[in-house]
């Protein structure tokens, strides 16, 4: 695959990228197989977060050195940065069994009043995308949350009854990729929120070490540096990418992943040196060599690239734009200067003899 490829990228070349993309941030089934055998197990092992990691040991420790059940944490972040991983954590710390369910499976307040029942003193209830609970479940959390106490209703109609039942203290771990969307009187009932930040190369580096270490494979500093620069600023894509690597390392080279190793099997599987995929420099590539790096509108843009507007908006922009190389104005999308030097391409205003501009649609 040449990156330099001068012709317009066709439906052909987009098409795909979307559906099953090495660099997407949310868990495909290889991930959830593997997953498990690579989360860190306790807060030592955890990467980074330095911050989430310290506030969160001062919360805990304090809790054991009390005898106490921890207080309710919440933990937000962009997906694949590790709060599964914390929330069991968590647990393990406090020397507490887990329970795992998710927003979208309790869809009745009954289903969530089963839960909580059977709950015992201290257990570390984690609920995944807690934003996506239906609201009398919400409301019912509320009450468990704050007094661990739930009003179970029996009946239906003007005889309905509320039976209030006790419950043990327990920790709720709630984990949202969207802590925006969750309503400010269950935030509020959280002791503690971790932020967790998108992570730096070095970090990512070290998770790679840690994994490959795990998974009995032999790479070089640079080799890991080389995988920890294209992941994206996340721990799930390294350990996607250390994985696809380790594939052609022990096929094509002497297993050993080395900086040239993995530089070669991520141009193999489209993954340039800054974690852009194929769709990813579609997009870039129609908005500088099409519209002279814009603005352009997103639906232009996206029959550009033959994908849907969603495609563009949803799955490639959002990196683009955390990368400095896309901004979305009123007027549209634009390429900013570092998309130039990215793609190897000269904006127009610089090329030589003003012939920039013809050239460029030219081509
Ligand atoms: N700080 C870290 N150190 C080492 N490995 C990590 C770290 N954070 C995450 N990982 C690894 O990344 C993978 C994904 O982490 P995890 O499942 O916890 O993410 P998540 O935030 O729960 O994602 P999602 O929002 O999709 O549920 C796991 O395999 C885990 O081992
Ligand atoms: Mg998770």
């Amino acid at each position: 695959m040449n990156w330099d490829d001068t012709a317009p990228p066709t439906a052909e070349d987009a098409a795909g990228a979307a559906a099953d993309r090495l660099v997407a941030a949310d868990a495909d089934g290889e991930d959830t197989a593997v997953e498990a055998a690579l989360r860190p197990k306790d807060l030592e092992e955890f990467v980074g977060q330095e911050r989430v990691r310290e506030q969160l040991d001062l919360v805990l420790k304090a809790a054991r050195a009390r005898g106490a059940t921890a207080d309710h944490v919440l933990l937000s972040g962009a997906p694949g940065l590790g709060k599964t991983t914390l929330s069991m954590i968590i647990a393990a710390e406090m020397g507490a069994p887990i329970r795992i369910t998710s927003g979208p499976a309790i869809q009745h307040a009954g289903d969530l009043a089963a839960i909580l029942s059977s709950l015992q003193e201290g257990e570390v209830l984690f609920l995944d995308e807690i934003h996506r609970m239906s609201r009398p479940a919400e409301e019912m959390l509320y009450m468990a949350m704050e007094d661990f106490r739930v009003d179970v209703i029996v009946g239906k109609g003007p005889g309905a009854t509320a039976i209030p039942l006790e419950l043990p203290p327990f920790t709720l771990v709630g984990a949202t990729t969207r802590a925006g969307l969750l309503p400010p009187p269950l935030r509020d009932r959280f002791g503690f929120t971790g932020h967790m930040e998108f992570y730096a190369p070095a970090e990512l580096q070290r998770v790679i070490h840690r994994s490959a270490g795990l998974l009995d494979v032999v790479i070089e500093t640079e080799g890991a540096a080389e995988i920890a620069g294209r992941s994206r600023g996340t721990p799930r894509i390294a350990n996607r990418l250390l994985r696809r690597v380790r594939d052609y390392a022990q096929v094509k080279a002497d297993g050993v992943i080395t900086r040239e190793v993995a530089s070669q099997a991520l141009g193999v599987y489209e993954v340039d040196g800054r974690g852009l995929d194929r769709l990813d420099r579609a997009v870039l590539t129609a908005l500088l060599k099409l519209f002279g790096g814009g603005p352009v509108g997103l639906s232009t843009l996206a029959v550009a690239v033959g994908e849907e507007r969603e495609t563009v908006e949803e799955v490639a922009e959002p990196f683009l734009v955390r990368e400095g190389l896309l901004a979305r104005t009123p007027r549209g999308r634009i390429a900013t200067p570092a998309a130039w030097t990215h793609m190897g391409l000269v904006p127009p205003q610089q090329q030589a003899g003003g012939s920039g501009q013809q050239g460029l649609f030219g081509a």
